[in-house]
Protein backbone atom coordinates (compact mmCIF):
# COMPACT_ATOMS: atom_id res chain seq x y z
CA UNK A 1 0.00 0.00 0.00
CA UNK A 2 1.24 3.17 -0.79
CA UNK A 3 2.45 6.07 1.44
CA UNK A 4 2.33 9.59 -0.09
CA UNK A 5 2.75 12.96 1.34
CA UNK A 6 2.31 16.56 -0.27
CA UNK A 7 3.63 19.67 1.37
CA UNK A 8 3.06 18.33 4.63
CA UNK A 9 3.30 20.71 7.74
CA UNK A 10 2.35 19.90 11.71
CA UNK A 11 2.82 22.31 14.12
CA UNK A 12 2.15 22.10 17.82
CA UNK A 13 1.37 25.62 18.98
CA UNK A 14 4.65 27.42 18.04
CA UNK A 15 6.64 24.79 16.95
CA UNK A 16 6.78 23.61 13.85
CA UNK A 17 7.50 19.87 13.80
CA UNK A 18 6.93 18.89 10.32
CA UNK A 19 7.70 21.40 7.59
CA UNK A 20 6.33 21.23 3.90
CA UNK A 21 6.95 17.17 3.71
CA UNK A 22 6.83 15.77 0.38
CA UNK A 23 7.23 11.92 -0.25
CA UNK A 24 6.15 9.01 -1.93
CA UNK A 25 6.97 5.60 -0.61
CA UNK A 26 5.40 2.64 -2.72
CA UNK A 27 4.08 -0.37 -0.81
CA UNK A 28 5.28 -3.82 -0.76
CA UNK A 29 8.92 -2.61 0.90
CA UNK A 30 10.77 -2.18 4.27
CA UNK A 31 11.65 1.47 4.86
CA UNK A 32 14.20 3.22 7.51
CA UNK A 33 12.89 6.50 8.66
CA UNK A 34 15.79 7.97 10.27
CA UNK A 35 16.28 10.85 11.81
CA UNK A 36 17.99 12.78 14.98
CA UNK A 37 16.14 13.57 18.53
CA UNK A 38 13.30 16.03 17.86
CA UNK A 39 13.29 15.67 13.86
CA UNK A 40 9.72 14.71 13.29
CA UNK A 41 9.55 10.86 13.42
CA UNK A 42 7.24 10.57 15.64
CA UNK A 43 5.00 13.08 14.21
CA UNK A 44 5.09 11.59 10.50
CA UNK A 45 4.01 8.42 11.86
CA UNK A 46 1.65 9.42 14.12
CA UNK A 47 -0.15 11.44 10.74
CA UNK A 48 0.60 7.98 9.12
CA UNK A 49 -1.49 6.49 11.53
CA UNK A 50 -4.49 8.91 11.50
CA UNK A 51 -4.11 10.05 14.83
CA UNK A 52 -3.28 13.38 13.84
CA UNK A 53 -4.61 15.63 11.60
CA UNK A 54 -1.58 17.73 9.57
CA UNK A 55 -1.67 21.72 10.07
CA UNK A 56 -1.40 21.90 5.75
CA UNK A 57 -1.07 19.30 3.15
CA UNK A 58 -2.04 15.54 2.61
CA UNK A 59 -1.42 12.08 3.68
CA UNK A 60 -2.78 9.06 2.35
CA UNK A 61 -1.84 5.57 2.77
CA UNK A 62 -3.69 3.46 -0.42
CA UNK A 63 -5.22 6.45 -1.63
CA UNK A 64 -7.05 7.52 0.86
CA UNK A 65 -6.83 10.19 3.65
CA UNK A 66 -6.21 8.68 6.64
CA UNK A 67 -7.29 11.70 9.04
CA UNK A 68 -10.97 10.19 10.25
CA UNK A 69 -11.08 7.63 8.20
CA UNK A 70 -11.68 4.76 9.53
CA UNK A 71 -11.49 2.44 6.70
CA UNK A 72 -8.33 3.61 5.85
CA UNK A 73 -6.79 3.18 9.84
CA UNK A 74 -7.76 -0.41 9.83
CA UNK A 75 -5.22 -1.10 7.55
CA UNK A 76 -2.50 0.49 9.58
CA UNK A 77 -0.74 -0.55 12.88
CA UNK A 78 1.49 1.61 14.65
CA UNK A 79 3.37 0.61 17.50
CA UNK A 80 5.20 2.84 19.74
CA UNK A 81 7.95 2.41 21.99
CA UNK A 82 5.36 1.64 25.14
CA UNK A 83 1.50 -0.10 24.17
CA UNK A 84 -0.80 2.98 23.89
CA UNK A 85 -3.89 0.50 24.64
CA UNK A 86 -3.16 -1.14 27.39
CA UNK A 87 -3.64 -0.36 30.91
CA UNK A 88 -1.60 -1.94 33.39
CA UNK A 89 -4.17 -4.17 34.92
CA UNK A 90 -4.85 -5.67 31.05
CA UNK A 91 -3.62 -9.19 30.84
CA UNK A 92 -1.33 -10.28 27.30
CA UNK A 93 -4.09 -12.16 26.28
CA UNK A 94 -6.79 -9.45 26.74
CA UNK A 95 -4.15 -7.05 24.23
CA UNK A 96 -4.12 -10.17 21.73
CA UNK A 97 -8.04 -9.67 21.93
CA UNK A 98 -8.77 -6.40 21.56
CA UNK A 99 -5.72 -6.61 18.80
CA UNK A 100 -7.39 -9.64 16.93
CA UNK A 101 -10.97 -7.27 17.01
CA UNK A 102 -9.14 -4.37 15.49
CA UNK A 103 -7.78 -6.59 12.52
CA UNK A 104 -9.00 -8.31 9.70
CA UNK A 105 -5.53 -9.58 9.07
CA UNK A 106 -4.55 -10.78 12.66
CA UNK A 107 -2.78 -14.01 12.64
CA UNK A 108 -3.27 -15.51 16.09
CA UNK A 109 -1.37 -18.33 15.97
CA UNK A 110 2.00 -16.52 14.88
CA UNK A 111 1.03 -14.12 17.96
CA UNK A 112 1.03 -16.92 19.88
CA UNK A 113 4.35 -18.16 18.53
CA UNK A 114 6.04 -14.80 18.91
CA UNK A 115 4.68 -14.83 22.51
CA UNK A 116 6.58 -17.67 23.23
CA UNK A 117 9.71 -17.10 21.43
CA UNK A 118 9.76 -13.64 23.16
CA UNK A 119 9.15 -15.41 26.33
CA UNK A 120 6.10 -13.47 27.41
CA UNK A 121 3.49 -15.18 29.35
CA UNK A 122 -0.29 -14.64 28.02
CA UNK A 123 -1.67 -14.79 31.58
CA UNK A 124 1.12 -11.77 32.98
CA UNK A 125 -0.76 -8.30 33.78
CA UNK A 126 0.84 -5.62 31.00
CA UNK A 127 2.02 -3.25 34.46
CA UNK A 128 3.64 -6.56 35.51
CA UNK A 129 6.04 -6.69 32.32
CA UNK A 130 9.37 -5.39 32.27
CA UNK A 131 9.78 -2.79 29.67
CA UNK A 132 11.80 -5.22 27.20
CA UNK A 133 8.86 -7.30 27.94
CA UNK A 134 6.45 -4.96 27.17
CA UNK A 135 8.31 -4.01 24.00
CA UNK A 136 8.15 -7.73 22.88
CA UNK A 137 4.44 -7.71 23.43
CA UNK A 138 4.35 -4.30 21.14
CA UNK A 139 6.17 -5.93 18.50
CA UNK A 140 4.25 -9.10 18.53
CA UNK A 141 1.03 -6.84 17.78
CA UNK A 142 2.46 -5.02 15.13
CA UNK A 143 3.93 -8.40 13.33
CA UNK A 144 0.87 -10.45 14.18
CA UNK A 145 -1.46 -7.39 12.53
CA UNK A 146 -0.11 -8.42 9.42
CA UNK A 147 -1.59 -4.75 8.44
CA UNK A 148 -1.31 -3.31 5.01
CA UNK A 149 1.08 -0.73 6.19
CA UNK A 150 2.70 -1.51 9.86
CA UNK A 151 4.83 1.43 11.30
CA UNK A 152 7.29 0.83 14.12
CA UNK A 153 8.07 3.83 16.14
CA UNK A 154 11.59 2.84 18.43
CA UNK A 155 9.63 -0.23 19.64
CA UNK A 156 12.07 -2.26 20.39
CA UNK A 157 14.37 0.13 22.93
CA UNK A 158 14.39 -2.17 26.24
CA UNK A 159 14.50 -5.44 24.49
CA UNK A 160 18.24 -6.63 24.87
CA UNK A 161 20.17 -7.89 22.16
CA UNK A 162 18.90 -11.55 21.23
CA UNK A 163 14.97 -9.98 21.64
CA UNK A 164 16.05 -7.22 19.15
CA UNK A 165 18.09 -9.78 17.08
CA UNK A 166 14.88 -11.92 17.33
CA UNK A 167 12.78 -9.21 16.08
CA UNK A 168 14.75 -8.27 12.88
CA UNK A 169 14.93 -11.30 11.78
CA UNK A 170 11.23 -11.96 12.45
CA UNK A 171 10.69 -9.10 10.67
CA UNK A 172 12.33 -10.08 7.59
CA UNK A 173 10.85 -13.69 7.48
CA UNK A 174 7.12 -12.37 8.15
CA UNK A 175 8.04 -10.01 5.54
CA UNK A 176 9.10 -12.57 2.74
CA UNK A 177 5.66 -14.33 3.45
CA UNK A 178 3.61 -12.06 3.86
CA UNK A 179 5.09 -8.81 1.96
CA UNK A 180 3.51 -5.01 2.78
CA UNK A 181 4.49 -1.91 4.20
CA UNK A 182 6.95 -1.86 6.89
CA UNK A 183 8.20 1.37 8.22
CA UNK A 184 10.77 1.42 10.71
CA UNK A 185 11.84 4.58 12.86
CA UNK A 186 15.26 3.62 14.99
CA UNK A 187 18.12 5.57 16.62
CA UNK A 188 19.77 1.45 16.55
CA UNK A 189 20.97 2.16 12.53
CA UNK A 190 23.32 -0.55 12.03
CA UNK A 191 21.25 -3.21 14.04
CA UNK A 192 17.90 -2.93 11.53
CA UNK A 193 19.97 -1.73 8.91
CA UNK A 194 19.99 -4.89 6.87
CA UNK A 195 16.62 -4.55 6.51
CA UNK A 196 16.11 -1.46 4.97
CA UNK A 197 15.35 -1.46 1.13
CA UNK A 198 14.91 2.27 1.18
CA UNK A 199 15.88 4.63 3.82
CA UNK A 200 14.05 8.13 4.56
CA UNK A 201 15.95 10.76 6.49
CA UNK A 202 14.44 14.13 7.90
CA UNK A 203 16.51 16.88 9.73
CA UNK A 204 14.13 19.73 11.66
CA UNK A 205 11.20 18.24 10.03
CA UNK A 206 12.67 18.51 6.47
CA UNK A 207 13.24 15.52 4.17
CA UNK A 208 17.42 14.87 3.84
CA UNK A 209 16.94 12.23 1.63
CA UNK A 210 15.04 9.59 0.61
CA UNK A 211 16.88 6.84 -1.55
CA UNK A 212 17.16 2.89 -1.98
CA UNK A 213 19.61 1.55 0.86
CA UNK A 214 22.14 0.40 -1.42
CA UNK A 215 22.15 3.46 -3.08
CA UNK A 216 23.13 5.34 0.35
CA UNK A 217 25.66 2.91 0.91
CA UNK A 218 27.66 3.70 -2.04
CA UNK A 219 27.74 7.48 -1.23
CA UNK A 220 30.57 6.50 1.20
CA UNK A 221 33.82 3.71 1.35
CA UNK A 222 36.01 2.82 4.09
CA UNK A 223 39.46 2.35 2.77
CA UNK A 224 41.82 0.20 4.63
CA UNK A 225 45.53 -0.67 4.61
CA UNK A 226 49.00 0.49 5.62
CA UNK A 227 48.41 3.54 7.88
CA UNK A 228 50.60 6.25 5.19
CA UNK A 229 49.18 4.28 1.88
CA UNK A 230 45.75 5.52 3.05
CA UNK A 231 46.25 8.99 4.28
CA UNK A 232 48.22 9.70 0.79
CA UNK A 233 45.14 7.74 -0.86
CA UNK A 234 42.32 9.97 1.03
CA UNK A 235 43.90 13.22 0.84
CA UNK A 236 41.71 15.85 -0.40
CA UNK A 237 38.55 13.18 -0.17
CA UNK A 238 36.02 14.22 2.90
CA UNK A 239 36.79 12.02 5.84
CA UNK A 240 34.33 10.80 8.00
CA UNK A 241 36.13 8.69 10.58
CA UNK A 242 39.22 6.70 11.18
CA UNK A 243 40.76 3.71 13.05
CA UNK A 244 44.05 2.78 13.50
CA UNK A 245 45.54 -0.73 14.89
CA UNK A 246 49.29 -1.27 14.82
CA UNK A 247 50.51 -0.31 11.17
CA UNK A 248 47.03 -0.51 9.61
CA UNK A 249 44.79 2.01 9.41
CA UNK A 250 40.59 2.18 8.03
CA UNK A 251 39.42 5.78 6.99
CA UNK A 252 36.02 6.24 6.27
CA UNK A 253 35.41 9.02 3.59
CA UNK A 254 32.20 10.63 1.93
CA UNK A 255 31.60 10.24 -2.24
CA UNK A 256 32.16 8.29 -4.33
CA UNK A 257 34.96 6.54 -6.17
CA UNK A 258 35.02 6.67 -9.76
CA UNK A 259 36.74 3.35 -11.35
CA UNK A 260 39.93 4.88 -11.76
CA UNK A 261 40.37 5.74 -8.30
CA UNK A 262 39.44 2.41 -7.27
CA UNK A 263 42.07 0.75 -9.77
CA UNK A 264 44.30 2.87 -8.15
CA UNK A 265 43.45 1.79 -4.62
CA UNK A 266 43.97 -1.79 -5.33
CA UNK A 267 47.64 -1.20 -7.14
CA UNK A 268 48.42 0.21 -3.60
CA UNK A 269 47.34 -2.57 -1.73
CA UNK A 270 44.29 -1.18 0.13
CA UNK A 271 41.09 -2.85 0.56
CA UNK A 272 37.68 -0.79 -0.42
CA UNK A 273 34.95 -1.58 1.72
CA UNK A 274 31.26 -0.80 2.79
CA UNK A 275 30.29 1.96 4.89
CA UNK A 276 28.13 1.61 7.72
CA UNK A 277 24.58 3.19 7.48
CA UNK A 278 25.33 4.89 10.65
CA UNK A 279 28.49 6.75 9.41
CA UNK A 280 27.06 8.42 6.47
CA UNK A 281 23.68 9.44 8.65
CA UNK A 282 25.77 11.52 11.10
CA UNK A 283 27.23 13.33 8.15
CA UNK A 284 24.23 14.20 7.09
CA UNK A 285 22.66 14.75 9.67
CA UNK A 286 25.91 16.86 11.56
CA UNK A 287 24.81 20.35 12.86
CA UNK A 288 26.94 22.98 12.33
CA UNK A 289 30.58 22.83 14.57
CA UNK A 290 29.84 19.21 15.09
CA UNK A 291 31.79 16.45 14.41
CA UNK A 292 30.19 14.52 10.66
N1 LIG B 1 2.78 16.93 21.78
C1 LIG B 1 3.68 17.85 21.48
N2 LIG B 1 3.56 19.14 21.84
C2 LIG B 1 4.47 20.07 21.52
N3 LIG B 1 5.59 19.81 20.80
C3 LIG B 1 5.78 18.55 20.40
C4 LIG B 1 4.86 17.49 20.70
N4 LIG B 1 5.31 16.35 20.17
C5 LIG B 1 6.48 16.65 19.55
N5 LIG B 1 6.76 17.97 19.69
C6 LIG B 1 7.93 18.67 19.12
O1 LIG B 1 7.93 18.41 17.72
C7 LIG B 1 9.26 18.19 17.25
C8 LIG B 1 9.34 16.81 16.62
O2 LIG B 1 9.18 15.84 17.64
P1 LIG B 1 9.07 14.28 17.32
O3 LIG B 1 8.71 13.60 18.61
O4 LIG B 1 8.19 14.08 16.16
O5 LIG B 1 10.59 13.93 16.93
P2 LIG B 1 11.35 12.52 16.87
O6 LIG B 1 12.17 12.56 15.62
O7 LIG B 1 10.38 11.40 16.99
O8 LIG B 1 12.29 12.60 18.15
P3 LIG B 1 12.99 11.45 19.04
O9 LIG B 1 13.98 10.74 18.15
O10 LIG B 1 13.68 12.24 20.10
O11 LIG B 1 11.91 10.56 19.56
C9 LIG B 1 10.16 18.40 18.46
O12 LIG B 1 10.60 19.74 18.45
C10 LIG B 1 9.25 18.14 19.63
O13 LIG B 1 9.70 18.85 20.78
Amino acid sequence: MNIELDGVRLRYGKTVALDGLTLNLPGGRIYGLLGRNGSGKTSLLSLLAGFRRPTAGTVRVGGHPVFENGTATAGICLIRETLDMAHHSVKVKEVLEVAENLRATWDGDYAGTLLEKFQVLPGTSVGALSRGKLSALGVTVGLASRTPVTLFDESYLGMDAPARYLFRDEVLADFMQHPRTIVLATHLIEEVAPLFEQVVIIDRGRLVLHEDADDLRARGVAVTGPAAEVDRFVAGLTVLGEQQLGPTKAVTVYGELDDDRRRAARERGLELGPIALQDLFVHLTAAKGEPA
